[in-house]
């Protein structure tokens, strides 16, 4: 796979949080999905990446250029950021009409056919637009950079439920129309059940792994026991209730132990997107 991303041995010090070294790869064609806990680093890594924070060490290359060499793969990257700071006094239009002429693939007939899907109007001063229509107006103007890959900072945080449900179809359209990659730091469980292809975990500024989503529900198990274990630890075992319940992250060394030691199983089943990713938030 074509890869658009390259983070190298990335870090950035700001007072006393350090955020890296980040090695992250991210393809043509897929979609990554940031998560981690308040202050893990993921706003941090994005404005890296976005040349908005300039890195302490490391680099970071879109399209084969340095983020630091020139403007030119700006017109292959966009952003939306989680707020945008001095926007208040311009409306919808005159935002676009300063946005537009700065992208050579800008795309019109999109930019017109979203803020027509998300009802936003043009007219109203960005300040006097509520934080969920913000969101929309962003989004929309990013969209319709028309760029190779989309940057989104936790983009349906303000959002009402339909126009999460609409952003997620528009996102899985847009990756269609060409080679494309999206990076989308969320902590939105649907965001991430419906889009990612990629779970990217961050804890403390750190990248603590990039996991195909598919793969991932593989690795997690829940099983109950006929009787009480008896045993203080078993093979991939995170997680116990009542000694007949065990949750596993290790379905392989599970399996082989309780076979091993004629443990029977009265049933076992795979766990929740969102049950991992929390297991995978607090380390286990
Ligand atoms: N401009 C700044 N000045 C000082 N500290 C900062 C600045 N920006 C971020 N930080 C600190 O860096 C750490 C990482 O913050 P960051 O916003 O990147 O985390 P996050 O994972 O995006 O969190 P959230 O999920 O809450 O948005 C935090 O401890 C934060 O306080």
């Amino acid at each position: 796979m074509k890869l658009c991303t390259q983070i190298e041995r990335v870090e950035k010090t700001v007072d006393d949080f350090t955020v890296g070294p980040i090695d992250l790869d991210i393809e043509l064609g897929t979609i990554s999905a940031l998560i981690g806990n308040n202050g893990a680093g993921k706003s941090t890594l994005i404005k890296m990446m976005m040349n908005l924070v300039k890195p302490d060490n490391g680099q970071l290359l879109h399209f084969g250029a340095s983020v630091k060499s020139s403007d030119q793969w700006k017109q292959e990257v966009a952003y939306q950021p989680q707020s945008v700071l001095g926007c208040d006094l311009l409306t919808g239009k005159q935002l676009r009409d300063l946005m537009a002429p700065w992208y050579a693939n800008w795309d019109q007939e999109m930019f017109m056919n979203l803020v027509k899907t998300f009802e936003i109007d043009l007219n109203k001063r960005f300040g006097k637009m509520s934080k969920g229509m913000q969101q929309k107006l962003n989004i929309v103007l990013a969209l319709s950079k028309n760029t190779k890959l989309l940057i989104l900072d936790e983009p349906t945080a303000n959002m009402d439920i339909p126009s999460k449900q609409k952003l997620m179809d528009i996102l899985v359209d847009w990756m269609e129309r060409d080679e494309r990659a999206i990076v989308i730091a969320t902590h939105q469980v649907e965001d991430i059940k419906k889009l990612a292809d990629y779970i990217v975990i961050m804890n403390d500024g750190k990248v603590i792994g990039k996991y195909e989503k598919e793969e991932l529900v593989y690795r997690y198990k829940r099983y109950w026991f006929e009787n009480g274990l008896g045993i203080e630890k078993i093979p991939g075992e995170i997680d116990r209730l009542n000694d007949r319940l065990l949750i596993s992250n290790d379905v392989e060394q599970t399996d082989t132990f309780l076979k091993k030691n004629e443990i029977k199983i009265i049933q076992s089943e795979v766990l929740e997107v969102e049950e991992i990713i929390t297991y995978m938030l607090m380390g286990r």
